[in-house]
């Protein structure tokens, strides 16, 4: 308990996330060139741009899945630019998607219990194997919690495939949830729904930032302009506009962005 409180505090002290200095080329392709930005515990942030602006690179880069050749990663603190996807999890750090990653052929349920597999949602193996009970209990209650969360608790025994689009996000959405992150990622969470799903899908994110530190990218300027305060617009890998919705509105740069890319 001490433990928790004094990690909590430590926590809080620190910012959530920082990235220093981010540089990522592909071959002859700058994708993401020297890129800061620092998330404050407690808040959230939306990034916009253009297709290509390098914002899933960043993502990439933030959680581990590729290494960058310049710059650093901190999650409370913690230098993790050399530390793996898992260390980054561990310190509470969670991402969805832009392509699905679930398993078609496995039910809600099995698809939440894998993600909490190795994510602490479990007895040590001593223990386990000792009094397996106490393992499923815990896993089984959290996976209903996480269903709940993301409105799926009457879906747990559907196969995937047969969940509508709007419901497979959903899923993923608890997918990132279950293993209870601090900081969670998302990508392009409405890409794909239906009016009636962004309705849902809105008002589950804009709740899960009242809780959850979120970094959302997001090309529905309207719902990205509205989630937050903090935004930053990524064009051609680098930042060029860094303020508030209101901010980022009457900036030049990003007007011509959007205008240019609106009349293509
Ligand atoms: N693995 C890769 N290999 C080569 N080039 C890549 C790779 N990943 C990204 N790129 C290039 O890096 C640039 C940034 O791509 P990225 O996917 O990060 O942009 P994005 O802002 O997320 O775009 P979108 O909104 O279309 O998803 C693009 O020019 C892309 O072609």
């Amino acid at each position: 308990m001490i433990n928790n409180e004094q990690t909590t505090q430590k926590k809080n002290r620190k910012p959530a996330l920082v990235v220093k200095n981010a540089s990522k080329s592909f071959g002859g392709v700058k994708a993401i060139d020297d890129v800061s930005l620092t998330i404050d515990s407690g808040r959230s942030r939306v990034m916009i741009g253009p297709n290509g602006a390098g914002k899933s690179t960043l993502f990439n880069l933030i959680t581990g899945e590729i290494p960058l050749d310049e710059g650093r990663v901190f999650i409370y603190g913690e230098d993790v630019t050399k530390k793996a996807v898992q260390r980054r999890s561990e310190l509470g750090l969670s991402r969805t998607y832009q392509i699905s990653n679930l398993f078609h052929e496995l039910t809600v349920k099995e698809n939440m219990y894998l993600a909490l597999q190795g994510k602490g949602w479990e007895l040590p193996n001593f223990f386990s194997f000792f009094i397996p009970w106490f393992k499923n209990e815990k896993r089984t209650s959290r996976v209903k919690e996480v269903a709940e969360s993301v409105a799926l608790e009457n879906k747990l025994d559907t196969l995937v495939s047969n969940l509508s689009h709007g419901e497979q996000r959903q899923l993923e959405l608890g997918i990132a949830l279950a293993p209870d992150p601090d900081i969670i990622l998302f990508d392009e969470p409405m890409a794909g729904l239906s009016p009636s799903e962004r309705v849902f899908m809105k008002k589950l994110i804009k709740r899960l930032a009242t809780e959850k530190i979120i970094l959302a990218i997001e090309h529905d300027m309207d719902f990205a302009l509205s989630l937050t305060n903090d935004v930053t617009v990524l064009h051609q890998g680098a930042t060029i506009a860094d303020g508030t919705p209101d901010e980022i509105k009457q900036n030049e740069d990003v007007r011509k962005i959007y205008k240019i890319q609106n009349t293509e």
